[in-house]
């Protein structure tokens, strides 16, 4: 197996040609959820999601609470309640404008990390863009695995590819459930400072159960707790992504994130 490259991020930031889809303007979604009941067992109730166009937003929360619930309500996988909505900014369906970046790479194991990337185009029938496939790849530092098979890589390399697989996509909505969770913490750091370069005027649903990771990548960040489970108000940390863990803003931000994810109110602490 490949150790991790350490250069990726340095190849990829002296890259000028970050691919911005064109098209699409950013658009926003806004998710407005009556109640999700599973087994007589009421999971979120009374909900109101916005995704801001072009923007992270990232939603936390423990474990169980229904976090990939939202994002599977948005995706299509869980059909919509009764009494709820999906809406966008243009009035045009979600229907073929998302992206979906799962904690497992779900990569084909016998085809190489370019065939990989091409694979969406073949189910579909489409002439396979080779040259934006490779531009991807090299957006992610993997030019020399480029003919490798999954199984050659390391955890790292193998989530960076699933990047570039999801971006090759072109979609404007990327949904994104725990994508960075399996990875050690130097691995995951980099592949954020990653993402949050390439994700750039995406409309993004990150779901997480780290907090930093929130705090590095979200524009936007709301809390999911209780049972059932109920959103935060928005928290909207200042400057731009990826924010460094070493700010002071940074380290408020956090505490007072976990002391929401613990239940308690902030004037309790
Ligand atoms: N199809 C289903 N049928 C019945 N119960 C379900 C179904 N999907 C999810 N649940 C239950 O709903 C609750 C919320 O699940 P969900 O996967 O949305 O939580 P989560 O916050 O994403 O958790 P995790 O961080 O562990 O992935 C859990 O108790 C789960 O067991």
């Amino acid at each position: 197996m490949e150790p991790d490259n350490p250069t990726y991020s340095d190849a990829a930031e002296s890259m000028p040609d970050v691919l911005h889809d064109q098209g699409e303007a950013g658009i926003g979604v806004d998710l407005s959820l009556d109640e999700l009941v599973f087994d007589g067992d009421t999971i979120l109730s009374d909900l109101n999601l916005e995704l801001e166009p072009g923007k992270i937003t990232c939603l936390l929360g423990p474990s169980g609470v229904g976090k990939s619930s939202i994002l599977k309500i948005l995706a299509g996988f869980i059909p919509l309640p009764g009494n709820s909505r999906v809406t966008t900014s243009d009035g045009k369906s979600l229907e073929g404008r998302l992206s979906y970046m799962d904690q497992k790479d779900l990569l084909l194991p016998w085809a190489s990390v370019f065939d990989n990337l091409l694979i969406g185009n073949r189910l579909r029938g489409e002439i396979p863009d080779r040259v934006r496939a490779d531009r991807l790849i090299k957006q992610v530092g993997l030019e020399k695995w480029r003919d490798s098979r999954p199984d050659t890589l390391s955890g790292g390399m193998r989530q960076r590819v699933a990047l570039a697989r999801t971006l090759m996509e072109g979609s404007s909505i990327l949904l994104m459930d725990e994508p960075f969770s399996a990875l050690d913490a130097i691995t995951k750091f980099r592949l954020q400072g990653l993402a949050a370069r390439l994700l750039t005027e995406k409309t993004v649903l990150l779901i997480t159960h780290d907090p930093m990771e929130a705090l590095r990548l979200g524009d936007v960040i709301y809390v999911l707790a209780g049972h059932p489970a109920r959103l935060s108000e928005a928290i909207r940390p200042e400057k731009d992504i990826p924010r460094d863990p070493a700010d002071d803003a940074f380290s408020q931000h956090y505490s007072a994130i976990m002391t929401r994810l613990a239940g308690e109110t902030e004037d309790a602490s």
